[in-house]
């Protein structure tokens, strides 16, 4: 099922939670709405389930106009973050509820709606808990049984407010996993909500970035990282660090520290986004940049040492971050309380007032 999102908006009070946005969803893809705390996440989906009203706009599911239908005729599946499992009920019940609830005309019988949750529940791979409680299982468990439910409807649409949030890493990345091959094998329409940017650019077809109540950007995972439109978008997808700089005689230099333009770029004042991959490090500084950094933390994180910097004799907003291999970090390791200098090898600029990057490369 297609959903179409025109001119929403919604206010609560003086306060404007979505401004006028719009949103094609193909049928079958999975959006993830992605930013910060309070970017309006919730809101937009709630919007679409039929929770909550919009203030303008309209939304259509495939043909037809839901935008004043109630939440019960719109038919979506959905999952949140608590669970919201019925503690007094069995899993099976819980599976079943949506079905027992129908109006009878539509409701299975009920040797079939037992044939249904059976299968659903091997489908999620827990028909052996089917007699169990809510309270006798685990978070992930809970989660899977959330979905089996919310699928027992066969909904054309599934929305999901931040489905694994409440989990640890390693069983959100198998649930992850496993919701994305369902969601393949079944072919509803998925939209979920998250603030983690890993979960989103793994998980969707499309990620919708969104902030202050408006979409910042919406494109395919790697196309955003490739091709942040905004600031906004750069900052909150990947650990970038930013140089100011001042353009002097082919270099940016910001107080004791310089770059020296690649060829080819203008030359204007503005900020360098350098992602926290794309240095090099070394004791001193190069042809090509003056970086000195003061070596504050060095943490080992998966396959990678992150090192945090703090600028000496220059300013930035923010700790530098840089992800080296273990081998490169182990054939020259530093100290903590060092100073290193760091060379850029590619970044974005930004300059001034302008609204897009341009990507750089040395
Ligand atoms: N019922 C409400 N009454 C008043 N303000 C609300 C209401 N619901 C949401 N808001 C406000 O609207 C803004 C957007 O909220 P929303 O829950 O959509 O954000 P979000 O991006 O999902 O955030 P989070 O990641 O923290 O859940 C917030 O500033 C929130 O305080």
């Amino acid at each position: 099922m297609s959903i179409l999102i025109e001119h929403i908006s919604k206010t609560f009070g003086q306060f404007q939670a979505l401004s006028p946005l719009s949103l094609d969803i193909q049928e079958g893809e999975m959006i993830g709405l992605l930013g910060p705390s309070g970017s309006g996440k919730t809101t937009l989906l709630r919007i679409i389930a039929g929770l909550e009203g919009a203030d303008t706009g309209r939304i259509q599911f495939g043909d037809r106009d839901v935008t004043n239908l109630h939440v019960r005729d719109r038919r979506v599946g959905f999952v949140f973050q608590n669970y919201a499992l019925f503690r007094h009920m069995t899993v099976a019940d819980n599976v079943a509820f949506g079905l027992d609830v129908l109006p009878r005309k539509e409701r299975p019988s009920p040797s079939e709606i037992k044939k249904r949750v059976m299968h659903l529940l091997d489908m999620v791979q827990l028909a052996h808990l089917a007699n169990r409680f809510p309270s006798q299982l685990s978070g992930g468990q809970k989660q899977r049984i959330a979905l089996a439910r919310a699928l027992a409807t066969q909904p054309e649409v599934l929305l999901l407010d931040e489905p694994f949030g409440a989990l640890d890493a390693k069983v959100r990345k198998e649930l992850r996993r496993w919701l994305r091959g369902l969601h393949d094998e079944l072919g509803f329409t998925s939209v979920f909500v998250t603030h983690d940017q890993e979960e989103a650019l793994e998980l969707s077809d499309r990620v919708v970035v969104m902030s202050n109540g408006h979409i910042e950007q919406v494109d395919q995972p790697g196309a955003l990282y490739a091709s942040p439109n905004s600031r906004f978008v750069f900052d909150f997808l990947g650990n970038a660090n930013v140089f100011e700089g001042k353009i002097e005689n082919g270099q940016w230099r910001n107080e004791q520290a310089h770059i020296v333009l690649p060829k080819g770029a203008a030359q204007q004042n503005g900020q360098l986004y350098v992602r926290s991959h794309e240095f090099t490090v070394s004791e001193t500084a190069t042809d090509q940049a003056n970086l000195p950094l003061k070596v504050v933390a060095i943490n080992p994180i998966g396959a990678e040492v992150r090192l945090e910097l703090s600028p000496v004799g220059w300013h930035s907003k923010d700790i530098w971050e840089m992800d080296l291999p273990h081998k490169v970090f182990d054939k020259k390791p530093v100290e903590k309380g060092q100073t290193v200098f760091v060379t850029p090898k590619a970044g974005y600029f930004f300059a001034q007032d302008a609204k897009q990057a341009e990507p750089l490369h040395w």
